[in-house]
């Protein structure tokens, strides 16, 4: 099977300085990985590393085939909440074409059959009737899946959320869910970063497990990865998640810190 991305010893991290490492994961094309550790564990990282925002420090990353920049254009984003500029006097249309801009190149004109792919991407996250209204004006999940949909509107491959489902009330987190499966059934592959244990068992095939480093300023590294049932054990969870309470499977799990 072709793998949607291949790390190989991979470290990424900022300015020469590691910030995440030892990661050595196949993707296979069609997964949906759920990505999930503590803060400054690297998840961003790691999801900025894919589309070539941050940088290789150490081993080799192949995204879709080909070297991470190129890949580009056949992956969709949807950085986290709070990196968002929510004061533009801009319309949720209009945030959705954005989406289109990277395909069409600077200075493409949006045609008839962008428009219609707006539309379907806003009718695909159930905003359609949302369309004309500022974008600042939604509540924050309307935003939250505008913003998916600006990442679904170029019909990409691969598919990077990071913490989509941070803030969500029930209801915007079951369409999200819900739309995180129907992605993987059409063949697209995603990686979703969650601190939700949850999550990862509703939609995902996959998990990848980051622990931080053992000391703070220390690269964070993978506790585990392979299918939910494989990597979702209580043993890598207790790795990754020191001295916090998880809930998994239902139970509450406090974890200890690891000995040095
Ligand atoms: N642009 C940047 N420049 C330098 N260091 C950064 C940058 N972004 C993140 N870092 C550092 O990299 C480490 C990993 O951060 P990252 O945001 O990837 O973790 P995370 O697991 O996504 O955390 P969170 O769950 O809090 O979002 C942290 O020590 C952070 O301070």
């Amino acid at each position: 099977m072709t793998s949607a991305l291949s790390l190989q010893d991979a470290a990424f991290g900022y300015a020469g300085v590691t910030r995440v490492e030892g990661l050595s994961v196949e993707v296979p094309a069609g997964a949906a990985v759920a990505l999930i550790g503590p803060n400054g564990s690297g998840k961003s990282t790691l999801l900025r590393g894919v589309l070539g925002l941050a940088e290789l420090t150490a081993g080799r990353i192949e995204v879709l085939g080909e070297d991470p920049a190129r890949a580009r254009r056949r992956i969709g984003s949807l950085p986290q909440a709070d990196s968002r500029d929510t004061s533009l006097p801009i319309t949720l249309r209009q945030v959705v074409t954005m989406g289109l801009y990277r395909s069409l190149g600077t200075f493409g004109r949006v045609g008839s059959a962008g428009k219609l792919a707006v539309s379907a991407a806003l009718e695909r996250v159930g905003l359609a009737q949302f369309a004309g209204r500022r974008f600042g004006e939604l509540s924050g999940g309307q935003q939250q899946r505008g913003i998916l949909a600006r990442a679904l509107v170029s019909n990409p491959q691969l598919l990077l959320l990071d913490e989509p489902f941070n803030g969500l009330d029930r209801e915007n987190r079951e369409v999200l869910l819900d739309l995180v499966r129907g992605l993987r059934t059409e063949g697209r592959t995603v990686l979703v970063s969650t601190h939700d244990l949850e999550i990862a068992q509703a939609a995902c095939t996959h998990v990848l497990l980051l622990a931080s480093g053992h000391k703070p300023g220390q690269p964070g590294h993978p506790a585990s990865y392979g299918t939910v049932d494989a990597a979702l054990t209580l043993d890598a969870v207790q790795h990754a998640f020191q001295d916090t309470t998880v809930e998994l499977d239902h139970h509450t799990v406090t974890t200890t810190r690891e000995t040095e």
